[in-house]
């Protein structure tokens, strides 16, 4: 038996149910204690508040560009965490949509200190139903992400008829054959299924990439803060690794309350007229005379909100949120929120 903390990767596209999964984990009643490193694309840190979970402890690890900066977050917190051993049972790292999960996974064993304590025990990967079809032509993080997986969870069946669903499968199945799939709504699996698997087969990565266990760095010597315009592709002799060049976040704060009569009218406006470039949003918002926080979601232009915890006592009212996708018009975007000020 090793003493290894096991090692689970949560990779997946843009809003296809990461957090969503992620909550499900740390609310079941597992009796297991994680720590969660959450990595997110934009400049505010709003994944981190949507984590639910009591006594979890959740790290951010930096923006921007996985290969470049985060490695060297991640390998930070693990040596952090590694200092605490015996509090947790488990490491879960969920990655930004728009993350190539070979880096993270490399992380483990390249790493010397990290490989020495730490084991990956599955990477896996929440695929939307409704959209991964379409992220598979134009988005090659998407099919990294189904390459590298050791289960795939194709969640939001909800979204997609039947004929969809076996479609969409077909082409994750031509990618890769091998993981366990779970088709989910609201990412409900047994968390069995994605725990504790003892799943990533470094053999079958190896024949995927063959410089897999290389250093990285010498693909791409630089040791900078590329931030989330990093544009860096690389070739590690099998797959290709690509950046997404074209995709912008625009991360917006109030400090203070907005009016959701000025705001919900023109987010809805929004992301209907501009919902084929905005592939995701996110705000946490003060609503004026509201003393619960206003989440609210988005992917594409489907939205979700709802009223959700109160302010916390000391905790400053404030309305933040976020706009990930390409061409969007900042100057725009900003003015129409600031116009929602209460
Ligand atoms: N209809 C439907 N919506 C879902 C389902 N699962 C999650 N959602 C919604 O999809 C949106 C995105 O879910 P998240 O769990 O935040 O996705 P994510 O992958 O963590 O998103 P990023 O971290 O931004 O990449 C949220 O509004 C969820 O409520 C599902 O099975 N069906």
């Amino acid at each position: 038996m090793s003493d290894k903390i096991p090692v689970t990767v949560l990779t997946g596209y843009l809003g296809a149910g990461k957090t969503t999964l992620l909550n499900r984990i740390l609310t079941e009643p597992h009796g297991r204690k994680f720590a969660v490193i959450v990595n997110e694309f934009g400049e505010i840190g709003i994944d981190n508040d949507l984590v639910v979970g009591a006594d979890e402890e959740v790290f951010e690890m930096n923006n921007g560009c996985i290969c470049c900066t985060v490695r060297g977050d991640l390998i930070r917190i693990i040596e952090g965490l590694m200092k605490r051993k015996g509090r947790f049972d488990a490491i879960i790292v969920e990655t930004t949509g728009l993350a190539d999960p070979a880096p993270v996974a490399q992380t483990f064993f390249v790493d010397q200190d990290v490989s020495e304590k730490t084991k990956l025990d599955a990477v896996v990967t929440v695929a939307d139903a409704k959209w991964l079809t379409q992220r598979l032509k134009d988005a090659p993080e998407a099919k990294n992400q189904i390459a590298f997986a050791d289960v795939i969870v194709l969640n939001k069946t909800d979204l997609v008829t039947a004929d969809e669903l076996t479609e969409v499968e077909g082409r994750i199945r031509a990618i890769n054959p091998y993981a366990r799939l779970h088709k989910t709504e609201r990412a409900a699996v047994a968390i069995d299924e994605v725990l504790g698997r003892n799943a990533f087969d470094l053999d079958r990565i190896l024949d995927l990439e063959p410089a897999f266990l290389e250093d990285d760095d010498h693909h791409h010597g630089h040791d900078h803060d590329c931030g989330p315009g990093c544009n860096h592709a690389h070739h590690d002799g099998g797959l290709k690794h690509y950046h997404d060049e074209d995709m912008q976040s625009v991360a917006l704060t109030i400090a203070g309350d907005v009016d959701p009569e000025k705001f919900l009218p023109w987010v809805n406006d929004l992301v209907q007229r501009e919902g084929p470039n905005i592939l995701r949003s996110k705000g946490i918002l003060a609503f004026k005379n509201e003393p619960k926080r206003f989440v609210f979601q988005g992917v594409h232009m489907i939205l979700d909100g709802d009223l959700q915890g109160d302010w916390k006592a000391g905790e400053p009212r404030q309305s933040k949120l976020v706009f990930i996708g390409r061409n969007l018009d900042e100057t725009a975007i900003r003015d129409g929120f600031l116009a929602c000020a209460a």
